[in-house]
């Protein structure tokens, strides 16, 4: 490489680098959180665990601390303990950094009533804390996705192209075409329509010819439709004006963004890697199970851009005598004599001898039993934290310190697709069972 070339390169780092401090991230974190329950029952949806350790919200914040946004507001319908705690004691900036990540929820003000009528009624709600900050952009993100992306990338495009609004957008195809907002963009990249969710006949309209965005032509026929990922960069005053002028306007994907694209230059910036919306509980299981299939689409390994989370000092997990395949362990498991396939198990799971794990999600538990508390339990006939001896579960997910005891069965034998039977301690959504966090599951169950 010549020196030039060289010289330019560094030259467009420093830039990127700086320029990024005058970018603020807005992460919408969830409304009611309906889609996720009962995940969501007891904790604030961005602090729903995550591939073994992690919670939701440690994507867009590794996402955006890799890509130098340092500056990160998450905006929550209700402020849980355990995403207090998350924040608090994972991201804590040096006292020499400008950047912060502060967790916003919706309160009563004598302007705003009530809840976020929308995402963004969210964002404006909060309006008036953002508009002091002297930035450029704002970096709108939704907090239930899966994806590395790095946002200098997107936010350069935007600037380059001089756009109001810039939205990021991948190929999809007609089997989730209709729950996106969809998009055409003219020879520039221009946004020059935008439907969200359309069905039937408006659905046929957005079909586009996707070899213009470099897709040959039979992924081109496979995914037809420029869908867009809810992810923006705007301008600072055009959000401020958007969202002051349109009061009646509360969301981006029905209203705002279909408003802006005939007013203002709205573009697209193509992402071609994984990303998966994971914000309902038939998404969130399969990307979470994805992730322990061989080669998976979207790699925990990339030590160039780690997915932060809460250190925890956890003694590593313990197997003995167990046969497991295709499977995610977090860290302080122990597990005795059983068989695992293509689970994720989390944070100190603990299984009894000749128990069965397949297709299953355990969250595992947020502290160990302590021995007293564990003997007492069995000495009463109490069924101890943890997954008891000769249990199999399977196509489920077991929330955090759930005690299941033994030669239960969780294997939803009558195929319910969806019933709630929370006073027995839980759910069967999409016909993926679900254990409450904290539930108890007798010895001897049949779900
Ligand atoms: N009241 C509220 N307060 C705070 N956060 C809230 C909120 N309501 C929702 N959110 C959060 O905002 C994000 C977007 O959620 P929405 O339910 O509005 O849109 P959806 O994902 O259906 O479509 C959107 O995202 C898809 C891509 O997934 C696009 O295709 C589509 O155009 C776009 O509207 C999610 O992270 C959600 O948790």
């Amino acid at each position: 490489m010549s020196t030039i070339q060289t010289d330019k390169i560094f030259k467009k780092q420093d830039f990127v680098y700086f320029s990024m401090k005058n970018v603020l991230s807005i992460i919408l974190g969830g409304g009611q959180g309906t889609r996720l329950y009962p995940l969501t029952k007891l904790r604030a949806k961005p602090a729903v665990p995550l591939a073994g350790k992690y919670r939701l919200i440690d994507i867009p914040v590794s996402n955006c601390l890799n890509s130098g946004v340092d500056k990160i507001y998450v905006l929550t319908q209700f402020n849980s303990t355990s995403l207090n705690r998350h924040i608090n004691q994972t991201y804590r900036p040096s006292s020499f950094s400008s950047g912060f990540v502060d967790i916003l929820a919706a309160q009563q003000t004598p302007d705003n009533p009530g809840w976020f009528q929308g995402t963004a009624d969210a964002v404006r709600q909060y309006m008036w804390l953002f508009e002091p900050w002297d930035i450029t952009e704002y970096l709108i993100l939704s907090g239930d996705h899966l994806y590395r992306m790095d946002y200098s990338d997107f936010i350069n495009r935007h600037r380059d192209t001089n756009a109001d609004i810039t939205l990021s957008v991948l190929p999809v195809g007609y089997d989730v075409a209709s729950s996106f907002g969809l998009l055409k963009v003219d020879g520039s990249g221009r946004v020059i329509d935008f439907q969200e969710k359309p069905k039937g006949d408006a659905l046929e309209k957005m079909k586009v010819d996707t070899t213009s965005l470099g897709l040959d032509a039979e992924a081109a026929k496979e995914k037809p439709f420029i869908a867009s990922m809810g992810i923006y960069v705007f301008k600072k005053e055009v959000l401020a004006k958007m969202l002051k002028n349109n009061k009646e306007c509360t969301d981006f994907g029905k209203e705002i963004i279909p408003f802006a694209i005939e007013n203002y230059n709205v573009q697209a910036y193509l992402f071609d890697d994984y990303w998966e919306d994971i914000g309902t509980i038939e998404s969130f299981y399969d990307a979470n199970l994805n992730l322990a299939k061989p080669n998976p689409a979207f790699s925990l390994y990339k030590s160039e851009s780690p997915i932060y989370t809460r250190p925890r000092y956890l003694p590593p997990s313990r197997i003995f005598d167990c046969q497991i395949k295709d499977s995610i362990l977090g860290e302080g498991c122990i597990l005795e004599k059983v068989t695992v396939n293509h689970s994720m198990l989390g944070l100190r799971t603990t299984i009894n001898e000749g128990s069965v794990i397949e297709d299953a999600l355990l969250m595992g538990c947020d502290f160990y039993q302590k021995d007293n508390e564990y003997k007492a339990d069995i000495a009463a006939g109490r069924v101890p934290m943890g997954i008891g001896a000769n249990t199999t579960i399977r196509r489920a997910i077991v929330d955090k310190n759930a005690h299941i005891g033994n030669n239960v069965q969780i294997v939803n034998k009558d195929n319910v697709q969806e019933g709630s039977f929370e006073d027995q301690g839980f759910c069967i959504r999409n016909g993926i069972v679900i254990v409450l966090k904290d539930a108890i599951i007798p010895d001897h169950t049949i779900i």
